[in-house]
């Protein structure tokens, strides 16, 4: 393990909670996954179920009632509400406010909220989110945004702007269409500059770069993380990467609240990088591993699968936690 992976991973060790007799249920982690419609309902359940595999103790979709019925069904681990309406789908007193609202009084128990996994591009449920960010954003509940999501941040930027509590993930493809929005030309530099410089155009937001390797910026520092992956590019990985985020940003809130004893010494900003460090090394990892097993048939629940042995072998359990 090259050294500054090796000290990254460290770092993300020491922000990751121990598992202690005295904490009660819900402070490991209360995790909200937007997203989830009639097209989709694959992406949200990977990255709630990717976000309970990684230890969070509370997985909650936020989706259409059609999808809601669906991820019941794929398992009873986690909490569905049918909360978000599709334009077509909305009764005349169903607005963009009535349906955020109902979101919003969600907010104050979720330590984290994710954006996008199988939201479509429907204009209620665009609208939905962005007042959902919005407020998410005045409360301090930090949020990533993917998928479907981050075409909210290319269409009304100022959502995100100078936000310092939220991470992007967007694949190549949607890359381009930020730079796009921002006015930056995706030909003219090295992928770490032009991660850097979308993220500095965006004010400081962090934003993890998708692809071979994924470049991880805030604007002032670039990580690198290019752990061997998977050679499957099946559709539904980069939820995975969400999961992953949403727990390690709720691991984060536990360690500024100080659940338990530790020095206290990084910074919200660092430790918003080890976040998202974390979670792409992780998930590369579970690719990795789904690879091994499955090979051409990979499919993005095999990676599921794979979401604690990930841990294991980059982060490791915490030396406090009973070994299994
Ligand atoms: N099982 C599921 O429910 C899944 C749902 N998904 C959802 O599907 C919706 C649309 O997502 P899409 O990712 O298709 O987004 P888009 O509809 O924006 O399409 C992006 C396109 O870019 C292509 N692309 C991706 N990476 C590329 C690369 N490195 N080089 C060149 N082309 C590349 C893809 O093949 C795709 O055609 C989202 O809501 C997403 O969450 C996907 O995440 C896949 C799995
Ligand atoms: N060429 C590659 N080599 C190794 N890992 C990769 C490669 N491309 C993507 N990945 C990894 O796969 C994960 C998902 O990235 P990807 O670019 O497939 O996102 P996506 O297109 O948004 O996925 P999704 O289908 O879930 O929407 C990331 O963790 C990324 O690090
Ligand atoms: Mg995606």
């Amino acid at each position: 393990m090259a050294a500054a992976r090796k000290d990254l991973l460290k770092k993300v060790y020491n922000m990751v909670p121990p598992m202690l007799e005295s904490f009660h249920k819900g402070q490991l982690g209360r995790v909200g996954v937007i997203g989830g419609s009639e097209d989709y309902t694959g992406a949200p359940y990977f990255s709630a179920m990717a976000s309970a595999k990684l230890g969070c103790d509370m997985s909650h979709v936020i989706c259409e009632p059609g999808a809601a019925a669906v991820i019941k069904t794929y398992s009873p681990n986690l909490m569905v509400h049918p909360i978000m309406r599709q334009s077509k789908n909305a009764g005349a007193s169903e607005t963009a406010s009535s349906i955020s609202a109902q979101v919003v009084d969600m907010l104050s128990r979720l330590h984290v909220i994710v954006i996008g996994p199988g939201l479509g591009r429907d204009e209620l449920m665009q609208d939905t989110c962005a007042q959902v960010v919005a407020e998410a954003r005045r409360q301090g509940v930090p949020f990533v945004l993917d998928a479907d999501g981050l075409f909210l941040a290319q269409t009304r930027p100022e959502l995100v702007d100078g936000c310092k509590e939220c991470i992007l993930t967007p694949n190549v493809v949607e890359f381009a269409r930020l730079a796009k929005a921002k006015g930056l030309d995706v030909n003219d530099g090295e992928p770490a500059d032009l991660c850097a410089k979308l993220s500095k155009a965006f004010g400081g937001v962090t934003i993890i770069q998708k692809g071979p390797a994924d470049y991880i910026s805030n604007g002032e520092h670039t990580l690198v993380s290019d752990g061997e992956g998977g050679l499957k590019r099946s559709g539904g990985q980069g939820d995975t990467l969400t999961g992953t985020l949403a727990t390690l940003l709720a691991y984060r809130k536990a360690y500024h609240d100080g659940i338990w004893d530790h020095d206290g010494s990084m910074s919200r900003s660092e430790t918003l990088a080890l976040a998202a460090y974390g979670g792409s090394a992780i998930t590369r990892e579970c690719s990795r591993l789904a690879f091994l097993d499955k090979g051409r048939a990979l499919q993005a629940s095999d990676l599921t699968e794979h979401v604690h042995t990930a841990f294991l072998n980059t982060v490791g359990e915490r030396k406090e936690t009973p070994q299994l």
